[in-house]
Formats: C-alpha cells, structure tokens, sequence
C-alpha cells in the first residue's frame, strides 16, 4: 500500500522555509517520503512544481514536481521581511494540515517554522505551534514539545514562557504528566520497550541539598518519585551541568529538562542541522525541523535543509509504524 503523503505547512513565507522545501524535495524525491506543501508557488521558484486539488494527487506527482495545495499568500513575499497581511494564510495552512490528519488524509504534519512575534501581532493567540496543536488536535493532556538528534533527546517542561513566569510555574504534576506522555511515546513511536528518563535539577548543583533553593528536593523529586511508582525508569534530579556528556548521554532516552534553553542549548549545540522538533500527546504526528525562520540570510542561498529533511523522514517513519500497527 502507498503510505499517505506527509503535509507541510508554510512557515513563515518571508524566512527559509522556501528555499529548504525546495532543497528538500530536491533531496527525498527519489526516496520519499513524499511530501506537499500547503502554501503559494512564489515560495519556491527553483523547483519544478505542480498544482494539486488533493493530498490524494500527491504521491503520483512527487518525483517529478513539487506538489503544492495551494494557499495564496494576501501580500507580495519580500523575503527576510514578514508582512502581518500574510498571517492568515500561515495560520491557515496549519489548520488545514491538522484538518487532513485528523481526517486520515496525510501521514503527518511537517511544519516550517512561523515567525511568532508577527503572528502575534495579527491577532494569533498562541506562543508557538506546540500550544495551538494541542488545542486543535490535543489528546486529553498538554501538548509536549520533544526534540530529537541521533544520541540524544530533550524534553522543556515549560515552553514558551519567560523565565520567570517558567519558575512560578513548574509543578510536580507538570513533570509527572510530561514524563508519562514521553514514556508513553517512546515506546509507541520510537520502539523503546523500556524507557529511561532523566530528569534535570532547576538549581545550580540540582540545589546542593537545599543549600541553592529548595525546588529540585519540594518540586522535582517528588515527581521522580511519582514516576518510578507509576513503572517508569526515572532518575534524577541531575545536575544540568553535566547530564549532556558523551558518557551522561549514553545512559538515558530522554531528559526532561525544567526550562526551555536547559533543553534546547544542547541539542542545538550538538546537532543544528540535524535535530527534529515532535510534538508528543496529540491525536496526530507532528514534527518540524529545530531551526527558526533565519530571515537574516532568507534568500541567500545559504539555508542547510538538513533538519527539515530530518524532519520529514521521521514523520514518514512513525506515520509507518503507526500505519504497521493499525493494520488487521
Ligand atoms: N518551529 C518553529 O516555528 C520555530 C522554531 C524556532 C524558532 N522559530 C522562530 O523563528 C524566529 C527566529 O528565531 P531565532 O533567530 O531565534 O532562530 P533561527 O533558528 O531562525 O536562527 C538562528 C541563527 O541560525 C541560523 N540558521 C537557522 N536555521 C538555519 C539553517 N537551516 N541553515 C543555516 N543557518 C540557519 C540563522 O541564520 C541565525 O543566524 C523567531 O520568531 C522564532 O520564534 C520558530
Ligand atoms: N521552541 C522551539 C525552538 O526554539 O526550536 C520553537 O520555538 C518551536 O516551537 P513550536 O514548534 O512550538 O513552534
């Protein structure tokens, strides 16, 4: 049976979004997966494309053209320069996806990255598209943003929120909930039988004992504790300083991490080009490249399209296996 076709938003139709898109069918259009793009032609003007009506049409085409399902931008693109008139369609491409996952039309989403700040000032109520996934397609629990590269993975208890506001925030049943939707995951989509989690300290040190805030012993044990009782193998809270080592690394699945940049700098750090975004806990399979909208060099020619391409190859993987496991 032919796997269903992987939707891919816009993005941000002024950043790199275009030129990576191009670069990636450029790159899977022998291989696949194959993969559409809901979005304007003027995106990509140096790839051959064709027009489709449905996701239907795009298998057929993919080795020969980029499929686009058109969504025409309201504004002229000016790439490295956002214009708010395009918003709706950003946005709109993002439901559209959700809508034929949900429908069993695609495989999964793929996303290109949004330019939040201009998103927000249209009117867009949502930090990023983990938060707005999770109310269009969210399974009964928060949505959980996980980024993956060979040899590690990371987990932002708290997303998009100021530091301080992540602070005020954090809760044993925040980490506990998270840490079983990661299990959870991991064994589903990535073949984990047994995962091992570990969970970052918040303090310097994880606290020292009480002695540098008394968080990681009131908020982040407990949890631990929680999670071992419920048959999942966690530990921590470790010191972040040093859960990222080469030797550290080769003893868990997945660190979840208590604040965004205790979780990104790493993966980032390690492996820009190649991390994935997934979105966890929700009803559909969602995952995006790591990088952001760079309209700082958007139309140069310079964009690596090597964490999209990523990006689509493991959305075609676990819409796969997920295909393997529903089949009679
Ligand atoms: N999934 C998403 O929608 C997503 C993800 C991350 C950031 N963003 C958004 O993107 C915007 C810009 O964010 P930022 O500047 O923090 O991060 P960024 O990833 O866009 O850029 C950081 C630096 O990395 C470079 N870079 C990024 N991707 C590259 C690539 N593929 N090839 C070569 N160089 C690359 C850029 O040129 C820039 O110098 C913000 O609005 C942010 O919210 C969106
Ligand atoms: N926090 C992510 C990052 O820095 O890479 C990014 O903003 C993506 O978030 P969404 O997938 O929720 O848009």
């Amino acid at each position: 049976m032919t796997p269903l076709p992987l939707a891919l938003t816009m993005g941000e139709p002024a950043g790199i979004g275009g030129e990576t898109t191009a670069k990636a069918w450029r790159a899977l259009r022998e291989s696949g997966p194959a993969f559409f793009l809901i979005g304007d032609p003027a995106q990509c003007p140096d790839v051959p494309t064709t027009m489709i009506e449905a996701p239907e049409q795009a298998a057929a085409a993919f080795a020969t053209a980029l499929p686009i399902l058109p969504r025409p931008l309201a504004a002229p693109l000016r790439l490295g320069h956002p214009d708010p008139a395009n918003a709706p369609a950003v946005i709109g491409a993002i439901e559209q996806a959700v809508q034929l996952a949900l429908a069993g039309r695609v495989g999964a989403v793929v996303t290109n990255p949004i330019q939040k700040a201009v998103l927000t000032a249209a009117g867009f109520r949502h930090p990023g598209h983990t938060e707005f996934l999770g109310e269009l397609a969210g399974d009964g629990g928060p949505p959980v943003m996980m980024l993956a590269c060979p040899g590690l993975r990371v987990v932002p208890v708290t997303i998009h929120v100021a530091l301080a506001e992540a602070l005020r925030s954090l809760t044993t049943a925040m980490i506990v909930e998270q840490g079983r939707i990661v299990a959870a995951a991991l064994r589903r989509d990535f073949g984990l039988a047994q995962p091992r989690l570990v969970i970052a300290g918040l303090n310097p040190h994880a606290g020292e004992a009480g002695t540098m805030g008394r968080e990681d012993i009131e908020i982040v044990a407990p949890a631990i504790a929680a999670l071992r009782a419920a048959g999942i193998a966690a530990r921590g809270p470790l010191p972040a300083d040093t859960m990222f080592t080469p030797r550290a690394r080769a003893g868990y699945d997945a660190a979840l991490c208590m604040y965004h940049d205790q979780a990104l700098i790493p993966i980032k750090t390690l492996d820009m080009d190649g991390g994935v975004n997934v979105t966890l806990g929700l009803r559909i399979i969602r995952t995006s490249p790591d990088h952001g909208t760079a309209l700082d060099i958007a139309g140069q020619g310079l964009a690596d399209p090597g964490s999209l391409i990523a990006a689509l190859r493991l959305a075609g993987e676990m819409a796969a296996s997920r295909a393997r496991e529903s089949a009679p």
